[in-house]
This record gives structure tokens, sequence and C-alpha cells, in this order.
């Protein structure tokens, strides 16, 4: 068996039947969205896919330390949304039999439902075992009807080990054209992952067992000009002026590619795009660990290079936010220092 077998294997299964679970609530007009203290939004959806995918990592984990997005306490005061969302829980299994028992079974109850959730409060650091989750990336995405990841990474001892991606509105063929908005249909959704050392690869999202995977890489990219670059939709995510100036810089003349969540990372990954970029719009903002740990790996797997505008590769050693970086800068390997180089230059200006 090669190494994180099993940890690969568990964390697409879990990521999965999350995934079943969000595109329940996708579907459904009202998704029971609340305000966090940040002011962002979390959904019933998010709490849903936090609680499943944790109670599969203790089953089968249990002593690894989790760093998740949410937390229960709003739940423990509102009856109303802590019984939507059990709903919710308690009904969303894999069809597999095999592949649902491989994840645990159910959690016993409401009240076990938000100490798992609850889990997922770790410092994290430098050392040992960590998964990191993001319930729903993209949650604006979400309730736009636009694109979404369901996110998971192994790491250890601050490196990623293994990282797993479900984008339930990213269309199975990786020529279809890239975009942002979903369609009548939407797609039918792409389950990515990456195993350091061992390459990065995709698969169609089901609804029991895994389906068959193939390798995925980037795009080689000879000519720049020819490249298409990714950002965030939310302006107030990413600073979409200085990324329009690094492209006019680059020579790159197609219009960048905005959509939400980290699958931007798995876009660039299969060849649909090029080029990450995600400047800071606030100085103050600290990426978390859960909105890159999977996607830098998996990039990284499929023959790209991640750093942040300065040129460091992104710390996940250092808690539950990337305190060491600012921005990120996704491309190909081999045209990556020609990137941070235009990043620096229309960087450096602005000071
Ligand atoms: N000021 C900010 N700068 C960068 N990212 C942010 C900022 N505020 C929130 N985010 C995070 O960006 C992620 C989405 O990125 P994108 O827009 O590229 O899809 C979300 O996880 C969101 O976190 P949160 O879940 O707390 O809202
Ligand atoms: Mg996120
Ligand atoms: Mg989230
Ligand atoms: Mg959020």
């Amino acid at each position: 068996m090669s190494t994180y077998a099993k940890e690969l294997e568990i964390a697409q299964l879990a990521v999965q039947r999350a995934s079943i679970l969000t595109k329940r609530v996708f579907h459904e007009k009202a998704k029971g969205t609340v305000s966090k203290d940040d002011k962002s939004p979390v959904t019933i959806g998010d709490f849903g896919a936090q609680a499943l995918i944790i109670s599969a990592l203790k089953a089968n984990f249990p002593e690894d330390e989790i760093v998740a997005e949410e937390e229960a306490a709003s739940l423990r005061t509102n009856e109303a949304l802590r019984q939507t969302i059990w709903d919710l829980v308690k009904t969303t299994q894999l069809s597999d039999p095999s592949a649902e028992s491989a994840l645990g079974g159910e959690i016993a109850d409401e009240d076990a439902m938000l100490t798992m959730i609850d889990h997922g409060n770790s410092k994290g650091g430098a050392s040992g075992r960590i998964w990191a989750i993001d319930p729903i990336d993209g949650t604006l995405g979400f309730l736009r009807g636009g694109q979404y990841a369901v996110c998971l990474a192994l790491i250890v001892d601050g490196q990623v080990q293994v990282g797993v991606l479900g984008c339930p509105n990213l269309p199975v063929d990786d020529t279809a054209p890239l975009t942002g908005s979903v369609g009548e249909e939407g797609g039918s959704g792409v389950l990515f992952s990456a195993v350091l050392g061992q390459g990065a690869s995709s698969r169609p999202l089901t609804t029991g067992g895994l389906a068959e995977q193939k390798t995925i890489a980037m795009r080689p990219l000879s000519d720049m000009s020819a490249a298409t670059f990714c950002e965030s939709v939310e302006a107030g995510h990413s600073a979409h002026g200085d990324q329009a100036e690094i492209a006019k810089k680059l020579g790159i003349t197609n219009p960048s590619v905005r959509l939400d969540s980290q699958a931007k990372y798995a876009s660039i990954a299969r060849g649909a795009g090029d080029i990450y970029l995600r400047l800071p719009v606030k100085a103050t903002y600290q990426e978390k660990i859960w909105d890159h740990a999977a996607g830098d790996l998996i990039v990284r797997e499929a023959g790209g290079a991640v750093t942040d505008i300065q040129g460091k590769t992104l710390d996940f050693s250092v808690g539950r936010t990337l305190a060491n970086n600012k921005g990120v800068i996704a491309a190909p390997a081999s045209v990556h220092s020609k990137v941070l180089a235009a990043v620096q230059e229309v960087w450096n200006n602005k000071k």
C-alpha cells in the first residue's frame, strides 16, 4: 500500500458524502443562512458538511487534530436551525454500503453532531497530524448559484501530505469552457485529489463509491499571451485592479475567469485555466489554512508552483492562518518566476 493510501481513501469518501449534503442544500431555496461575527455567511450546508466530515475522521483517525472553519456555538441556542441541520445530516449517506461503513456509520444524535462540529477547534501548528476542513469554501458562490468547494487536507508536521477538493458545480470535462457561473443543469461535479510525491488526479463525484480516477496535469504554457488567469468573484477577497495590471504586464489578453472557492486551484491543476492570482485587498487579512491546503498540494502535484506575493511557499505550520504569507500566486512551475516578477513590480509600485 502506498503512503497515506487509507487517509486518501477516507478523505475522498468523506468529501464525496459531504458534497451530497451540500448539493441537497444548493437546490433548496431556504439555505438557513446566518451571519457570523465577522459578518460572513454560514449555511446549514456548511454546518452539516463539517459534521459529516469530522465524524468520518474521528471514526478512522481518532488521535488526529482537526482545524475546521465552523463552530457549533450558535446552534446550541438556535433549536430550529440545529434540527434542520440534524435532519439533513442523519439522512445523508453514500449509496454504496461498504463505502458508507468505511466512514464509521451514522452520528448518534443531535448532541453528538454538535460535538463533532466543535472537534474542529484545534489551534493547528508545526507538529503532528492535523486535518484542515473547509466544509463549504466559497459560501458566497454557493448562495449565488456559482462555484464552491468541499475542502479537506492532511497536514503532517507542517507539510500538506494529502489534499482533496470536491467541486460539485464543475463540469466533468476538463476541456469545457471555464466559467464561474453554473449553467442550466450545472456541472455534475468533480473530486480532485493529491498525495505529496504521488501526483494529482480527478474523478467524477458520485453518490456512492469512488469512480475511476485519471491523472491531471497543468497545461504546458509556451506562450504567456495565451494564458487564462483565474481570480475571485468577490472584489473584497482579492484585488481585481492589481491583478488586471499584472495580466497586462505579462501580455495576457484573455479576460480573467472569475470563480469562487478553491475551484480556482482545481481548474488550473487540470489545465482548464493557467494562473491563479490572489492579491491582498487589506494588509491585515490573514488567509486561513483551510482555504489553501488542499488546492496548494493539488496544483503542485499537477506541475505547478504556489507561493505568496513575496515568493515564499505557503506555511501551514503556524496555526489556523497563513500568518507568514500574504496573497497567493499559483502558476505552472516553468513560468512561476515570471509571474512573480510581474506581481512584485505592480505591488512595489503601489508603495
Ligand atoms: N478580506 C479577505 N481577503 C481574502 N479572502 C477573504 C477575505 N475575506 C474572506 N475571505 C475568504 O475568501 C474565501 C473565498 O475566496 P474566493 O472569494 O476566492 O472564493 C472564503 O473562505 C472567505 O472566508 P470566509 O469563509 O470567512 O468568508
Ligand atoms: Mg473558505
Ligand atoms: Mg467555508
Ligand atoms: Mg466562510
